[in-house]
């Protein structure tokens, strides 16, 4: 242990050799930081870095190749020893690379000191898993998810130490199924690469079976589901891939790789959707009829277009421009503090998640879940062209900021956003502005609530007993024969939940709490994150 001049210890500090100079490198338990700092004056360029060892994603005893050998002052040695050190970096836009760098000395003694003080720092990170389940959906986006787990993944998580059994799935539901039967306990993660629907399989696989395993029936929508605590890492390999671009910040594998290995841990609520005392679905991201559920039930039928098909039935969506009439009641969420016009976004370790949870906590412990049915509910009535319920930002490549950029990840609620019949200028004005910087709530035929619970019939079940409801079943899809050209519907729309199609023209929605966790960190504030990593600040640190 070494001693600094202000008193604080240090674990190791030495010279050592890195390319073909000395460098001083320190190891700073307090403050979990590897530094490593050229001693000579600071001159521009220099490249005084430091790493927290949190991040550190693997250390390993390094060969020396002659190349390497033959430079500088090395060449003088017998035999140096070197070891490499694996960490992230952190790059612009949220991408994190591994990246190595290899440090050499003289002294077989200090080169294992070195090699063994990081190995004893990583074994000390508990929060990184050890054994993953791996579910590969080789047909998700443009079925490139065996390649990409192949070339990008697997060399990592092997860096890493991580054991692996893998599953390419072989039809849809497998992994879901697979979920039910395998021993869960062995593993501490279960990773899906694929899309949102590939996602949503593996979400409804350890939910369910959580569940079942503790004897809580899923159907009863007022039940108090048990929390899942084994964490899904998401490889990107779909369509869409927003749970990961939301939680991340980007929709990358390599980033959602490095994001699994370094055991981040972000809680997830995970709204669920019953009928009628049947449950039907879990959702996290975006729960959408109208517009949304139009446009995947198009898409699934141009799946060989890849991710292309939303542009393509998106396009055919919005010039059909249909609406559909039905009854909304919600809960408002008074527990949140935020709501969905805040300038501010949820961020890594955020603070709104937080004091949200606790509060709904809290409100439990003090009135019991049954006091919740009797809380407030709010009754709109009216023609809709979209109305999507969210959990998430819903961030996406395709919308940057999502469907509504102040919503949280864990915060016990969901935004609900209503889009009234308006003209088609007004509504392509709306879509437009979830691709820039404007505001998509600022028109007067939106509304947006942030919301606990939901309901929504559709008035076509409503007067189930009229003849129109009649006409509207046998034609499916038929427009409204009084007025070609209204463009009101007389069919239900479906709903879109997280990608998958649900028929249910009446759902009850019901918002829980961090339901579930996935290995990520939400997403980082950006800017200031580079900052921390400039040489200036390296200099106060050592
Ligand atoms: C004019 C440009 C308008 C761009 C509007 C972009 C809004 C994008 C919002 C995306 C929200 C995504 C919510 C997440 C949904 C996913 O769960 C889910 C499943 O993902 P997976 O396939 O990876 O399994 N994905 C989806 O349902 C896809 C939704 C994508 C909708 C794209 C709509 C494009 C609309 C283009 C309209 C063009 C009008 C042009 C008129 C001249
Ligand atoms: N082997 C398979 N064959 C066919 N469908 C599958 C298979 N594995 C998973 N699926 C299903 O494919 C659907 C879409 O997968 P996803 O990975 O989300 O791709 P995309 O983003 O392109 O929609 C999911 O609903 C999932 O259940
Ligand atoms: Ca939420």
């Amino acid at each position: 242990m070494e001693q600094l001049p202000g008193g604080r210890r240090l674990r190791l500090a030495s010279s050592l050799g890195l390319g073909q100079r000395c460098w001083e490198v320190t190891l700073d338990d307090e403050r979990g930081l590897l530094a490593w700092r050229d001693p000579r004056p600071p001159r521009r360029g220099a490249d005084n870095c430091f790493v927290p060892t949190s991040e550190i994603i693997a250390v390993e005893e390094t060969e020396l190749n002659k190349k390497q050998r033959s430079i500088g002052k090395w060449q003088k040695m017998a035999k140096p020893h070197a070891f490499t050190v694996y960490y992230v970096k952190k790059a612009r836009n949220h991408r994190w690379r591994c990246r190595d760098v290899t440090f050499w000395c003289a002294d077989e003694i200090l080169c294992n000191q070195w090699i063994q003080a990081l190995k004893e720092l990583l074994e000390m990170q508990t929060c990184r898993p050890k054994q993953l389940l791996v579910y590969i959906n080789p047909y998700g986006g443009k079925r490139q998810g065996k390649r990409i787990y192949e070339q990008k993944v697997a060399p990592l998580f092997s860096l890493a130490s991580i054991s692996t059994d893998v599953v390419v799935t072989e039809h849809a539901n497998h992994a879901k199924d697979n979920l039910f039967e395998v021993n869960i306990n062995k593993y501490d993660g279960v990773v899906c690469v694929g899309g949102d629907g590939m996602f949503s399989e593996v979400m409804h696989g350890l939910i369910g079976r959580m569940q079942k395993d503790s004897g809580i029936d899923q159907n009863n929508p007022k039940a108090p589901l048990v929390q899942c605590n084994i964490r899904i890492g998401i490889i990107p390999a779909g369509s869409t891939d927003c749970v990961c671009y939301s939680t991340v910040g980007i929709s990358d594998p390599v980033t959602s790789a490095l994001h699994i290995i370094i055991g981040d841990c972000q809680p997830l609520d995970v709204s669920s959707v019953h009928q009628n005392n049947t449950f039907l679905k879990y959702a996290v991201s975006l729960l959408g009829y109208g517009f949304y559920g139009d446009v995947l039930k198009d898409s699934e039928k141009k799946r060989w277009m890849g991710p292309m098909r939303y542009d393509y039935s998106g396009f055919k969506t919005f010039l059909s421009h249909h609406y559909y009439e039905g009854t909304i009641s919600f809960q408002p969420a008074k527990h949140t503090l935020g709501s969905p016009r805040d300038k501010d976004s949820c961020r890594t370790g955020c603070y709104i998640c937080k004091e949200s949870e606790r509060q709904l906590a809290e409100q439990r412990k003090k009135c019991g879940f049954k006091h919740e049915d009797e809380e407030e509910w709010k009754v709109i009535k009216g023609k809709f062209l979209a109305i999507n319920v969210v959990n998430m930002c819903c961030a996406c490549p395709r919308s940057p900021k999502g469907l509504s950029p102040a919503a949280h990840l864990a915060d016990g609620s969901a935004d609900l956003i209503l889009v009234r019949k308006c003209s088609r200028f007004d509504f392509l004005r709306y879509l437009v502005r979830h691709t820039n910087k404007d505001d998509q709530f600022d028109f007067s035929f939106v509304d947006v609530y942030r919301v606990k619970s939901f309901q929504f019939t559709s008035k076509l079940s409503e007067d189930n007993e009229s003849s129109v409801t009649d006409i509207g079943k046998k034609h499916f899809g038929q427009f409204c024969r009084d007025h070609p050209a209204c463009c009101c519907n007389i069919a239900n729309s479906t709903w879109n939940c997280d990608g998958e199609t649900l028929d249910s023209s009446a759902i009850e929605v019901r918002v829980h709490c961090q339901l579930m966790k996935l290995f990520a960190r939400g997403i980082e504030e950006n800017c200031k994150d580079e900052a921390a990593y400039s040489h200036s600040s390296v200099e106060q640190l050592l």
